[in-house]
């Protein structure tokens, strides 16, 4: 373990070291390693399966659906359903390596009032969730459905913020057991789980082994990837997605990629197959021992504890009760190392398989179809946990495919270890209303996919979002910021700049963009996807609009300024370079925004959801004090800096 640790360790150094052009040749060079062949992956029902967890990817905790209040399923699941009916969720057209390409899922952000996620270029726009707190306050911003579908997502999350770490170590090994047991059973006698491409690695100690003779591998990361995440024209699925997550492995700094599927594996726990007491509770990676040692029931009392405190018991935002462990018979010590968890936002996911033509293979492992592709969860803080429910929906024509036997017919999750080609990956099947965690570095050091079964499925994905720059109250802050150096005469209204010095006009360019870019037309791109079902983001875009007006105005103060006759010449050439770094720059986002709002896949879109360039305004539009395109200044700020 140490070992692999320390693997682990120089990995990531090597990893932020790298630049794109190392990482492009790391990535061939691993591709050719490979060949041909699939790397192994290990499911439940595979010998190896628990150690390989447990030694590779022990950041990733299992919770089954039993061992959450039935009543938080049932709400959790009805809001689901009301998402989907309202047409809340969508497929982002986001963009990767310059060109834009729909995710295969359908999403939803639901998260703190105010709070944004940013991925792939698309910067989404939480529907706040209703906790108690802001009810009471009376928000009206959605109707009665809506709110309490957000409401029970505010409580899911509530559930996972303090659920999230109560386990310790200690706990994880004796509370699994019980999945363990029958895990093992069943690896013993089945053979379909092994790979179909390697079965020498289907053996967990074996691969293990191979994996220290070889020390540390880069991972395979294919180019692969690149070359499909091309082709996006067709505007849809499978293929996208992966491009999707393609440049977010780009920004990671890693690569995603691999794990594998087998045929076989049923032998995990169902929820319903414990539903009568027999439920695990967690399941997590396993016992540190051997195959053979037996795994402890100890566990199952810590569910039925945690099941006798209703979600009001769970109090996110105060480390000490959090602490103090309310849901939990026992101090969390884990918890007080990691530090409180306060999940901001939840991604929520949709996808029903059978309207997906073409979803793409598991390129690396042979694991299947891919509703999402390799990748690490981005725009995160570092280090902070991701937790997952799955909620597998059974329309009315019937049949679950869970607990049947193709094991393909389920949902399942794929990791695998960043830059890595010899660690087998873990495929883990899951039923519906079973969670998942993602703890400590997993997120950084491995990537997951997402490989579809046949029903359709929700997930709602919590994180720390990373929000610096991603809230509301920030960039109205920064926006005052700017607005601070306009003057406005009270008897005349006309505007004035406080101040010339070069640093406070970049200052104030730079916010200028920021909002123009970051937040305005990141908004107006997604249509009316956000006012059509809530419409708490709509008052606060018009004044960040208006805010954005008065900027206009300051640019060009600005510019009148630098073409000033008569202007003492140092300052002015540092002026006008200034000003026409920020106008070049503006200039280009403008055109791709243009050129996002047009392109041939946006014209796809019905036109509530249809992009919307805005702000955009006409060469004679009497309110504006600069023109929309900037081609015109841009040329006659350079030739007076050529001039000068
Ligand atoms: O649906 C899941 O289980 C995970 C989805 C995922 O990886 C994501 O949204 O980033
Ligand atoms: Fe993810």
């Amino acid at each position: 373990m140490k070992a692999r640790q320390r693997k682990h360790n120089s990995r990531n150094m090597k990893r932020s070291a790298d630049s794109e052009g190392e990482k492009r040749r790391k990535r061939r060079k691993l591709l050719q390693e490979l060949g041909d062949q699939k790397i192994p992956f290990l499911g439940p029902s595979d010998r190896g399966f628990q150690q390989l967890w447990d030694s590779s990817y022990s950041g990733l905790v299992l919770r089954r659906s039993c061992s959450l209040p039935a009543e938080l399923h049932g709400r959790v699941q009805a809001a689901l359903l009301t998402l989907r009916s309202k047409g809340c969720l969508l497929r982002d057209l986001v963009r990767v390596r310059e060109r834009d390409v729909f995710t295969a899922v359908s999403r939803a952000l639901l998260g703190e009032p105010g709070h944004t996620y940013r991925y792939l270029d698309t910067r989404l726009f939480a529907i706040p969730w209703h906790s108690e707190d802001t009810e009471v306050k009376g928000q009206n911003c959605c109707d009665p459905d809506l709110r309490a579908a957000c409401k029970a997502l505010w409580e899911l999350n509530t559930f996972f913020c303090s659920d999230v770490f109560q386990l310790k170590e200690g706990d994880r090994l004796t509370q699994c057991v019980k999945g363990e047991v029958e895990v093992k059973q069943g690896e013993e006698g089945d053979t379909e789980s092994k790979h179909s491409e390697d079965s020498k690695n289907s053996e967990g100690g074996d691969s293990e082994s191979r994996q220290s003779e070889e020390g540390d591998t880069e991972s395979k990361h294919s180019e692969e990837w690149d070359i499909e995440s091309k082709h996006s024209e067709e505007g849809c699925s499978g293929s996208k997605q992966e491009g999707e997550w393609e440049t977010e492995s780009k920004h990671s700094s890693e690569e995603g990629e691999s794990s594998q599927v087998k045929p076989g594996d049923t032998s995990v726990a169902t929820g319903s197959e414990h539903s009568e007491g027999k439920c695990p509770g967690w399941a997590t990676k396993a016992v540190s021992g051997t195959e053979t040692e037996p795994v402890g029931l100890v566990a199952q009392e810590k569910p039925v504890v945690q099941l006798k405190h209703t979600l009001s018991d769970y109090h996110i935002e105060d480390k000490g009760e959090q602490e103090s462990g309310q849901g939990c018979s026992q101090p969390s010590p884990l918890q007080v190392c990691t530090g409180p968890v306060k999940f901001n936002v939840t991604l929520l996911n949709y996808m029903d398989p059978s309207a997906m033509s073409q979803l793409k293979e598991e390129p690396y492992y042979g694991m299947g179809k891919m509703a999402v592709g390799w990748h690490h969860d981005e725009n995160l803080i570092t280090h902070s946990p991701v937790a997952v429910y799955s909620y597998t929906c059974h329309d009315d024509k019937g049949e679950s495919s869970e607990g049947g036997s193709c094991e393909k017919t389920r949902w399942r999750i794929g990791l695998k270890v960043a830059w890595d080609i010899h660690t087998p990956g873990l495929m883990l099947p899951l039923e519906s209303g079973d969670c998942y965690y993602m703890r400590d570095d997993l997120n950084s050091t491995h990537q997951h996919c997402v490989l579809a079964g046949e029903a359709p499925r929700f997930s709602s994905t919590h994180r720390v979002a990373e929000c610096s720059t991603g809230t509301l109250t920030y960039i109205q802050s920064r926006c005052q910021e700017a607005l601070s150096n306009l003057h406005t005469d009270p008897e005349t209204g006309s505007h004035s700049l406080r101040t010339l010095l070069p640093t406070t006009l970049q200052h104030c360019e730079e916010i200028h963009n920021e909002v123009e870019f970051e937040w305005l037309r990141q908004y107006w791109f997604q249509g009316q996807r956000y006012a059509r079902f809530c419409s708490w983001w709509s008052r606060p875009m018009e004044q960040l609009e208006k805010d954005w007006k008065l900027m206009e105005t300051m640019t060009m103060l600005f510019l009148a300024t630098v073409e000033e006759e008569g202007r003492a010449e140092e300052g002015r050439r540092e002026m006008a370079e200034t000003l026409l770094s920020a106008l070049t720059d503006r200039h280009q986002q403008r055109q791709t925004w243009r050129d996002r709002c047009h392109s041939s896949l946006a014209q796809t879109l019905p036109p509530e959801e249809a992009p919307v360039d805005r702000p955009f305004w006409g060469v004679d539009d009497p309110s504006m004090p600069l023109p929309f395109d900037l081609a015109d200044i841009i040329n006659r700020v350079e030739s007076l800096l050529w001039r000068m």
